[in-house]
C-alpha cells in the first residue's frame, strides 16, 4: 500500500498530494440538494449566529436573517408562479454588488434555475458573447446597465425599481418545487479560462456545496465570540465574491454589502460595523499599507483578511503585519473552474507562512507536473498544478474542445499556473503558464485586446503582455506594428480599445515596434516580449 508522508501529504509512489485537512463531510452525492437549501440547512449548528443577514453599507439599512429568507422566498414564488420560469432555465445577471443579489442568487438557486452573472460594466459586444453561450429567459440587471440587454422571453427584470421592491415586498404563496439534483449545473460564470476566448464554466451544486464545506468546517475558528461581520469588495458576478458571500450564510455572519469600493468608505465601515472578516483582492491590501485612509478609524475588530485572485508580494504581506500586527492574512488560491479555493490560510498559523497560498482544501489532491517532460514532481520542485476533487467544474458550456484541453479524461484539471508545495504542504504559485493578464484580480485576455487592435486599419500587428503595476498587480501592455506612413500615437491607440472593451480591459501602455516576434507556426510569442520588458527594467 502507497504511503503518504504526514507532514507534506505527498505520496512518492503515486506522486499525488493529498490534503492534509479532515475529508469534507458532504451529504450523500444521490440525494437531490441545492446549494442554497444546503447552506441554509447549516445555520442551526452554528456556535455564533449573527440574526442580521446583510447590512447595506451606504443606506446603513439590514435585513435579519428570517427576513432575507422570507424575500428569498417572495421572488422564488414570484418567478417560478407569476413569471413562468423553470427548473433548468437560465437567468443571465448585471448587478452591482447590493443587498438584492444574494436574495436572487439564493432564489434562482433553489428553483434549479442556473444563474449567470456578468459585470454590468461590460460592453453590448462582449454582453452579446455571453448572452449566445448561456442562452437565458430572463435577465436581472441594474437600471444603468439594462439597456445593454436585447429582449429576452420573460424580459429583464430592473433591481433597482419600485417594482422589483414590491415583489420582495409580496407575501410568497406556496410553489410545488420540483427536485434539483447536486450534478445540476447551478451558475455559469465566465472566464478565459487558459486560452483567449470567453468560455462559460459550469459549477453545480455539488461543486458548491463541496466548497461550502470546506469553509464550515473551520467555521469555529475565530478570536472572540461576538457575532462575525464579513465585508467584502469583491464583486458577486466573480467565484470569488459570489464565495465569500455563501460561506457568509452558510456561517450565519452578517454581510456588510458596498456597491463599489471606495478604500476610506471600506475602512470606516469596518469601524462602524465592527467588521471581523475582509475579503479582497491584492490591490485592496496595497491601498490599505499605502496612506491613511485608516486614520481615525478603530479597526481592533478585525480578524482575518482573505486575499485571493492574484499574487500577494512578501513585502506588502511584511507591511501589512507591520500596520495591522493584530489582523490575521490569510491567502488563498483558486479558480473559477474550482468553484473558489483549492489551497487557503487556515488561522494564525498558517498564515506566519507568507508569500504561500496556504495548504490544499479537504477531499482534494493535486500533482505538479514538469512542464518539459509532462512527468509529476515531488515536493520543493516547480510544475504545472493539475487539481482533483468534487470542487471541480462540469466543464465549459457548449465547448467541448476547451473542456478536453483542460481536464483529463480520468478527471484532473490543468491549472495553467506554476506552483510548488514545500515539504509542509504549503503551496506557492510561481509563474503562470496561461496567458492572462490579472488586473485588479480581472482576468484580461491577451487575445481579444490583438484581435481588437488588428482590426484597426492603421495597425498592421499587435501583441499584448501583461506589464508589472504597484497598485494593480499588472497592466495590458500593447506592442503595436504601425502600417507604413501611419502616425497613430499612444493615446489613439489606448482610445481605440477602451471605447470597445470593459474599462478593467483597456491598454494602459504602448510600445510601438517593427515586428511581433512570432514562432514558425506564426503564434505570438508573448513570452519573449515579457523577458524583453524584464531585463529593460533591470537596467
Ligand atoms: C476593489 C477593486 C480591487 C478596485 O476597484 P476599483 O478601483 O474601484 O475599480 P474596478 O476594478 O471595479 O473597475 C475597473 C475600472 O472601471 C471603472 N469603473 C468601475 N465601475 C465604474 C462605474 N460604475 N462607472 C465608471 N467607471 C467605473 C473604475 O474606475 C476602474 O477604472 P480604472 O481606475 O481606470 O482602473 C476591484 O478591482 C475588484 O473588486 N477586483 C476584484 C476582481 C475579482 O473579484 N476577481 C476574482 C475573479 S475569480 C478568482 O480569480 C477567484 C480566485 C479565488 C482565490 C482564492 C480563493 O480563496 C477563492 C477564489
Amino acid at each position: 500500500m502507497a504511503e503518504t508522508d504526514a507532514k507534506s501529504g505527498y505520496c512518492s509512489e503515486t506522486k499525488i498530494f493529498h490534503s492534509l485537512r479532515k475529508p469534507l463531510d458532504l451529504p450523500p452525492e444521490d440525494i437531490p440538494l441545492t446549494v442554497s437549501s444546503y447552506a441554509l440547512s447549516l445555520q442551526p449548528n452554528n456556535p455564533i449566529v449573527n440574526p442580521t443577514a446583510m447590512i447595506d453599507c451606504a443606506t446603513k439599512r439590514s435585513i435579519s436573517y428570517s427576513e432575507f429568507i422570507r424575500q428569498v422566498d417572495s421572488l422564488s414564488f414570484h418567478l417560478h408562479s407569476v413569471v413562468g420560469i423553470k427548473k433548468g432555465d437560465v437567468a443571465f445577471l448585471l448587478c452591482s454588488n447590493s443587498v438584492k443579489v444574494p436574495i436572487i442568487y439564493f432564489s434562482l438557486m433553489s428553483l434549479g434555475v442556473v444563474l449567470s452573472p456578468s459585470n454590468p460594466m461590460s460592453t453590448e459586444a462582449e454582453i452579446l458573447r455571453q448572452l449566445n453561450l448561456c442562452n437565458p429567459v430572463v435577465a436581472f440587471a441594474v437600471s444603468s446597465a439594462s439597456a445593454k440587454l436585447p429582449n429576452l422571453k420573460f424580459g429583464t427584470i430592473v433591481v433597482d425599481s419600485p417594482d422589483f421592491d414590491s415583489v420582495l415586498a409580496t407575501e410568497a404563496g406556496e410553489i410545488d418545487r420540483v427536485e434539483v439534483s447536486q450534478s445540476a449545473v447551478a451558475a455559469i460564470m465566465y472566464s478565459s479560462g487558459t486560452t483567449g476566448r470567453v468560455k462559460g464554466v459550469m459549477v453545480t451544486h455539488r461543486n458548491m456545496i463541496a466548497n461550502t464545506a470546506s469553509f464550515y468546517q473551520h467555521r469555529s475558528e475565530r478570536r472572540s465570540s461576538a457575532p462575525a461581520v464579513a465585508l467584502g469588495t469583491v464583486p458577486y458576478f466573480h467565484i470569488f465574491g459570489f464565495f465569500a458571500m455563501l460561506r457568509a450564510v452558510a456561517v450565519s455572519d452578517c454581510v456588510v454589502v458596498m456597491e463599489r469600493f471606495d478604500l476610506r468608505s471600506m475602512m470606516r465601515a469596518v469601524d462602524e460595523f465592527k467588521v471581523t472578516h475582509l475579503t479582497v483582492v491584492p490591490p485592496v491590501v496595497v491601498a490599505m499599507v499605502k496612506g491613511d485612509a485608516a486614520a481615525g478609524c478603530d479597526l481592533s475588530s478585525l480578524e482575518t483578511l482573505g486575499v485571493g485572485a492574484a499574487p500577494l508580494g512578501k513585502d506588502v504581506v511584511a507591511a501589512f503585519k507591520t500596520k495591522f500586527p493584530h489582523v490575521v492574512l490569510g491567502q488563498g488560491y483558486g479558480l473559477t473552474e474550482s468553484t473558489g479555493p483549492v489551497t487557503r490560510a487556515v488561522g494564525p498559523e498558517e498564515g506566519l507562512y507568507w508569500g504561500s497560498a496556504g495548504r490544499l482544501v479537504g477531499s482534494c489532491e493535486v500533482k505538479i507536473i514538469d512542464i518539459e517532460s509532462g512527468v509529476a514532481l515531488g515536493p520543493n520542485q516547480p510544475g504545472e498544478l493539475w487539481i482533483k476533487g468534487p470542487i471541480l467544474m462540469k466543464g465549459y458550456l457548449g465547448d467541448a474542445e476547451a473542456t478536453a484541453a483542460t481536464l483529463t479524461p480520468d478527471g484532473w484539471l490543468k491549472t495553467g499556473d506554476v506552483c510548488y508545495v514545500d515539504e509542509e504542504g504549503y503551496f506557492y504559485v510561481v509563474d503562470r503558464l496561461k496567458e492572462l493578464i490579472k488586473y485588479k484580480g480581472y482576468q484580461v485576455a491577451p487575445a481579444e485586446l490583438e484581435q481588437l487592435l488588428q482590426s484597426h486599419p492603421e495597425i498592421s500587428d499587435a501583441a499584448v503582455i501583461p506589464y508589472p503595476d504597484e497598485v494593480a498587480g499588472e497592466i495590458p501592455m500593447a506592442f503595436v506594428v504601425r502600417q507604413p506612413h501611419s502616425s497613430i500615437n499612444e493615446a489613439h491607440v489606448m482610445e481605440f480599445v477602451a471605447t470597445q472593451v470593459s474599462p478593467y480591459k483597456k491598454v494602459r501602455k504602448v510600445a510601438f515596434v517593427n515586428s511581433i516576434p512570432k514562432s514558425p507556426a506564426g503564434k505570438i510569442l508573448r513570452k519573449t516580449l515579457r523577458e524583453s520588458i524584464a531585463s529593460h527594467s533591470k537596467l
